[in-house]
């Protein structure tokens, strides 16, 4: 009889041991924590305290801080660390994976001067192998708890995302396929950026009025530049894009909104990060997507005054303030 599939998880934040742990219950998984100490405690209390509280881990996962060791074990590879840290991490196991093992990123980032997208990253570190995602509207917590959910598992070969589907879905975890591995990563990258503008709105105390201009806008110019990048714009309306932005703009758990409306609260940069304690992916997404916003010609105001929050050229209530000042064109001008 064939042994089952071997999941390995890269990254022991929130969503890399949920997602381990979904994995975990359909089929072998090893969880990789750079930390010795969430590694140990995975192994013997099946808890990561410090990013799922007490939530209880399943019992088939495992953990480990050796990361040779967690490559030489995988038959299909998750990459769960944020997009700052892909390469750094992948160039340790270069030349250690098993041939043709297929590799997930679950980063909603770009790799800070590259500009590259995390699976590009992934590409170049370990050529050879097939690469997509896994995303969707998941907020960590609410799937930790069994929560009904769905994401898509994103990448060209379609019958490579079959095979993959069964591993993480669960009766309550449905896992969609998509080939537009271009426009569902993208999708999860800027809608991080249009949920900190949520949460600034919230900070201002802002109407349902102008959050839902705020999320229908931002959802525009997430489809303007995916279109000029080469996505199909009708990925935008799926679980990756207007998924993915409903409930990260609408969540108090997302980090990306929560950094918005600390920002709003008149907290600087520096403290709203302290403050969080976890990675925000649109802080350091906003001034590298009007990077590509310049070079593809797109015009992203939502994106602009994120850009120049974080950058600290503006308040939020500027920014706010800015946004009444862009002239409405036609509804349906997408490029
Ligand atoms: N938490 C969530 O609800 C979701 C997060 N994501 C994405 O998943 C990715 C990971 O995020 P989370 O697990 O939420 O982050 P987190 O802030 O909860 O944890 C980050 C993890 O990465 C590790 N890490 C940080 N820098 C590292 C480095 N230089 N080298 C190696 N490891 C490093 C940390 O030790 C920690 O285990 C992000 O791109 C995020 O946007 C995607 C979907 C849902
Ligand atoms: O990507 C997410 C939900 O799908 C998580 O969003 P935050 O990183 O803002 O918490």
């Amino acid at each position: 009889m064939a042994r089952p599939v071997r999941v390995v998880v890269l990254g022991s934040g929130s969503w890399g041991t949920t997602v381990a742990g979904l994995a975990a219950h359909n089929t072998p998984t090893l969880l990789w924590a750079r930390n010795p100490d969430t590694a140990a405690e995975i192994n013997e209390q099946r808890r990561n305290s410090r990013y799922l509280g007490d939530r209880e881990l399943p019992e088939g996962l495992r953990a480990t801080s050796d990361i040779v060791e967690a490559a030489h074990e995988a038959d299909v590879l998750v990459v769960g660390v944020p997009s700052h840290a892909v390469r750094a991490t992948l160039e340790q196991i270069a030349d250690r994976l098993r041939a043709w093992v297929p590799i997930l990123s679950l980063a909603k980032g770009l790799e800070p001067g590259t500009r590259l997208r995390p699976t590009q990253v992934v590409s170049e570190c370990l050529p050879g192998h097939p690469v997509g995602l896994l995303s969707g509207p998941n907020i960590a917590g609410e799937i930790a708890d069994g929560m009904a959910a769905a994401a898509v598992v994103a990448i060209q070969d379609d019958s490579v995302a079959t095979a993959l589907q069964p591993l993480f879905a669960s009766k309550v975890f449905r896992v969609y396929r998509n080939t537009d591995v271009l426009g569902c990563e993208l999708g999860g990258v800027l809608k991080n950026i249009v949920a900190i503008a949520a949460g600034m709105a919230e900070g201002l105390g802002v109407g349902d009025n102008t959050r839902a201009m705020v999320l229908t806008r931002g959802l525009a110019e997430m489809t303007r530049l995916g279109e000029a990048m080469g996505a199909d714009p009708r990925t935008f309306a799926g679980l990756t894009g207007i998924g993915d932005l409903i409930a990260t703009c609408t969540s108090p758990a997302s980090r990306n909104r929560r950094v918005g409306e600390a920002l709003a609260r008149g907290l600087t940069l520096d403290e709203a990060l302290a403050e969080l304690g976890q990675v925000a992916e649109g802080v350091k997404t906003a001034p590298t997507v009007m990077e590509l916003a310049r070079e593809y010609d797109v015009e992203m105001p939502i994106a602009a005054e994120v850009e120049a929050v974080v950058a600290g050229r503006r308040t939020p209530a500027e920014a706010y303030r800015g946004l009444r000042k862009v002239a409405a064109g036609h509804e349906q001008d997408i490029v």
